[in-house]
């Protein structure tokens, strides 16, 4: 990665290009760290960007034969085309692993061990290896082999049915919650607990990130707060789930929507102000079978202003109350331009920005189009030891594709 190419922020969150050293790939957290990820859909990208973000080496190991790749999460990793399923693919990555810290692998239980490219084989020959595998059931039970996409992770997590308003089907939040929550973050968390770990052991480990647990451990306040009586009811008839009506969306006389979460007494009571109404005039905030006829005041009351006028009217009230923004209107919110919160590579295409911020070294984000498939197959194979006469063998068995330019001898 050029550093021309990369942007950090400093402790007082100002980005500051980087023509210069000043953040080095040397400063970040995981620099020094080489992650070997097998291509996947979308967990197992996230988990890669997520570490490359931070400073790991990441390359993202395509399959040959394949003209583009469905990975929109490539920020700052490198990219071959290499056939797993030829015994010289294999070997290939064996060679990969020797030398790396960390392998993600995305696929069902099995598919690795069938390519003689399992735990067993891996750790073997590299005893530091940390071995993740992110599935969505595990590599045990019996479901441990079936596929599966988000949407089935989240519903044996017992969290889909929680999701969606009164008297309707369930529905999933996109695929945020099992895919991104439950599975690449989790499994990048796991990572870094192990290569933490492995400072003081000296030892790797296999990690079997499953997404049913992994989203199930995310909602752990769900499960914790059935005895507070917070979520106990019908989907759509609770506090936070669109029950409540201090707690909801609504529509403005434009189209557009406002999010409502004033949830303590101070805020609603600035809410109730805001509206302008007169609070001795309506049901107390607990009266829960008050809570449809509240519903119906606030919604009349803010489809009779634009959204603009509303953020006008609650930007200077402490009520908890925000504008619904599109993804593009909220790379623009005032708030987030001045923390820089997104930000644009040279495609110009905007995306957050790296999280948390970590004040003496923070993530420096490459800001290089994503990587094509195989463009760096030559320059990598050789970072690792193969001379140019293997590159060549391989790439004539087609075990390998070069996609990019020739790596300089
Ligand atoms: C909801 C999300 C998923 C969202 C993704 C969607 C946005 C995209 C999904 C499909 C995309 C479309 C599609 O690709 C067609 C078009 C392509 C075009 O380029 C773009 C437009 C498309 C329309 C495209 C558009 C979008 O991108 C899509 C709609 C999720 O939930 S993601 C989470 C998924 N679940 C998991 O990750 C859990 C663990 N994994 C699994 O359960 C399975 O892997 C999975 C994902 C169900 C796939 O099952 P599958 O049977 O296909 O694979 P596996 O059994 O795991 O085996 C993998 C086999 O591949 C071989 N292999 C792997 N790498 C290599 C290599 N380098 N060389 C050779 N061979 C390789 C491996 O050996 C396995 O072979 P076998 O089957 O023979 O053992």
């Amino acid at each position: 990665m050029s550093s021309e190419r990369q942007i950090c922020y400093n402790f007082i969150n100002v980005p500051c290009f980087l023509r210069d050293l000043s953040c080095s790939s040397k400063a970040m957290v995981l620099s020094g760290i080489k992650i070997i990820e097998l291509a996947g859909l979308a967990p197992g990208p996230l988990c890669g960007m997520i570490l490359a973000d931070f400073g790991a080496k990441v390359v993202r190991v395509d399959r040959t034969r394949i003209m583009t790749t469905v990975d929109v999460q490539g920020r700052g990793k490198r990219s071959i085309a290499l056939d797993l399923k030829k015994p010289e693919g294999a070997e290939v990555l064996k060679k990969l692993c020797i030398q790396s810290d960390v392998l993600i692998e995305p696929f069902r239980k099995g598919v690795m061990e069938k390519l003689s490219l399992g735990p067993k084989d891996l750790l073997q020959q590299n005893s530091k290896l940390i071995y993740a595998r992110l599935t969505g059931f595990g590599q045990n039970g019996r479901h441990a082999s079936k596929a599966g996409h988000d949407i089935n992770f989240i519903s044996l997590a017992g969290l889909l049915s929680n999701f969606g308003r009164k008297g309707e089907n369930p529905c999933a939040p996109v695929n945020l919650l099992g895919d991104f929550a439950g599975g690449g973050l989790m499994c990048a968390m796991g990572i870094i607990l192990a290569l933490f770990e492995r400072t003081h052991s000296g030892k790797g480990q296999v990690i079997d990130a499953s997404m049913v647990e992994g989203a199930a451990y995310c909602s752990s306040w769900l499960w914790k707060s059935q005895k507070l009586s917070l979520m106990d009811k019908p989907r759509g008839e609770n506090i936070l789930d669109s029950g409540a009506p201090f707690y909801e969306t609504y529509k403005t006389s434009d189209g557009k929507y406002m999010a409502v979460g004033a949830l303590e007494p101070q805020f609603y009571d600035r809410l109730i102000e805001g509206l302008g109404l007169n609070s001795s005039e309506l049901p107390p905030q607990m009266s829960l079978s008050d809570w449809p006829e509240l519903k119906r005041i606030f919604t009349k009351i803010f489809a009779s202003k634009s959204q603009a006028v509303w953020c006008k009217i609650f930007d200077n009230i402490d009520a908890c109350v925000t504008p619904v923004l599109s993804l593009q209107e909220a790379s623009r919110y005032p708030h987030n331009q001045d923390r820089g919160s997104f930000i644009t590579d040279e495609d110009g295409q905007v995306s957050p920005r790296p999280a948390p911020h970590l004040s003496r070294t923070p993530a420096c984000v490459s800001l290089a189009r994503d990587p094509k498939v195989g463009e760096h197959t030559e320059a990598v194979l050789m970072e690792y030891g193969f001379t140019r006469e293997q590159i060549n063998a391989l790439q004539c068995a087609e075990v390998i594709e070069l996609n990019g330019p020739k790596a300089k001898l």
